[in-house]
């Protein structure tokens, strides 16, 4: 697996000051950036499937039913068909020459390319590494690797642009849960949602401009991950910071109101989810007469399966089915440099302080 010692720190940071009989070796103080992706199966087979899923649909913050009727409903049914279903999703767009989910690939990529950046910047002052929430390389993990390298602060990035309680929050639960376990705790900085971002609606306004080759298209679908409509009259901000980055988006590119449409994806149940519907909504679009679209989705910092086998393969076919020619989709913003700065510069404007430049 690939971490931060892909990007070597010179040798002196990892002599520690003290080493003797009586006492426990401490290394030299450092700067933790910790960046936090959402998970992803270790594989697509039954056992794999099935373990990340039973992770991910037990956190309350994602499925908040009661747990007497929830749990016998997830063991025994859920998790007994979809990790055939979603496993056979994940088969069609693995990486099988890394063995490793598309969002594990792009997510060790991001990570490099921030170490190499946070190196130029900080030195050997700072560590960077990422972890999941589900999954590995598990928060739990990669924090205690932290602490032991001397890590005693740590600047926490989850990889979302919009908070969500079932993803910004429950990355940040999870941060805290694993800090309970540690005998000599580091301070921690959580970094807000980078959705108000200038840096990163420029990023997201160039990607379109680029796959776009500068074209105005007729429709720009902007799907986000759904969730309960619930969640949303219960507080979360989720919906209303999606609206706002198709806005904003919308008013970098410079377009009129109409072009961009919002809407959300990956409806789990039988529960009313934000809408409209992705799925509906694109076959809507192809009855009107809008055959040509392109779909782009800002919620996902890296694409995984929601993008390259939802949007890419399942929406793509209602679309076409419904008359449509042309669906053109936009990837994430991945390891795109730009995307890579905009991490660094939030980094910075919340290491102040605990780090200088090299
Ligand atoms: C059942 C409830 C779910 C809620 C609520 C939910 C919210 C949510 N999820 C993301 C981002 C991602 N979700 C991904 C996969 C995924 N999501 C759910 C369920 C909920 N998500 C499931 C069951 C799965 C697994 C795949 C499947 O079986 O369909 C992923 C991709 C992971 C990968 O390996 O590629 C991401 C990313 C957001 C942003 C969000 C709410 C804001
Ligand atoms: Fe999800
Ligand atoms: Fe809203």
């Amino acid at each position: 697996m690939m971490h931060s010692s892909d990007v070597p720190a010179p040798a002196a940071a990892k002599v520690p000051t003290h080493a003797a009989p009586d006492h426990p070796a401490v290394m030299p103080a450092k700067t933790g950036i910790l960046i936090a992706n959402l998970g992803t199966p270790d594989g697509y087979d039954y056992w794999s499937m099935r373990r990340y899923l039973n992770e991910f649909l037990s956190d309350r913050r994602v499925v908040d039913i009661n747990r007497l009727i929830w749990q016998p409903l997830l063991q025994l049914v859920i998790l007994t068909r979809r990790p055939f279903t979603s496993g056979a999703n994940y088969k069609l767009i693995w990486n099988h020459e890394a063995d490793e989910s598309p969002l594990l690939t792009i997510t060790k990529a991001q990570t490099k390319a921030l170490a190499q950046m946070a190196h130029d910047e900080w030195g050997d002052q700072v560590m960077v590494d990422f972890c999941m929430r589900y999954g590995n390389p598990s928060t739990k993990d990669v924090v205690r690797r932290m602490v032991e390298a001397g890590c005693r602060r740590i600047v926490f990035l989850p990889l979302y642009p919009q908070y969500a309680g079932p993803t910004s929050a429950t990355a940040n639960d999870q941060l805290f849960r694993v800090m309970m376990e540690e005998t000599w705790q580091p301070a921690i900085r959580t970094v807000e949602p980078y959705v108000n971002r200038p840096d990163y609606i420029k990023a997201l306004a160039d990607s379109v401009r680029r796959a776009l080759n500068g074209k105005v298209p007729k429709k720009l679908v902007a799907s986000y991950h759904g969730m309960p409509k619930r969640y949303l009259m219960q507080g979360d901000p989720y919906h209303c910071q999606c609206q706002k980055t198709s806005r904003l988006l919308r008013e970098e590119l410079g377009w009129p109101e109409g072009i961009i449409d919002t809407t959300f994806q990956s409806v789990f149940g039988r529960e009313e989810w934000l809408r409209p519907y992705t799925v509906e909504h694109v076959a809507e679009l192809a009855k009107q007469g809008h055959t040509d679209i392109a779909v782009i989705s800002p919620a996902f910092s890296s694409d995984c399966i929601e993008t390259l086998e939802e949007i890419n393969g399942e929406i793509k076919e209602a679309f076409e089915e419904a008359g449509g020619h042309e669906f053109q989709y936009i990837p994430c913003l991945n390891d795109d440099p730009a995307h890579i700065r905009v991490m660094l510069e939030v980094i910075r404007e919340n290491i102040g302080g605990w780090a200088h430049p090299a």
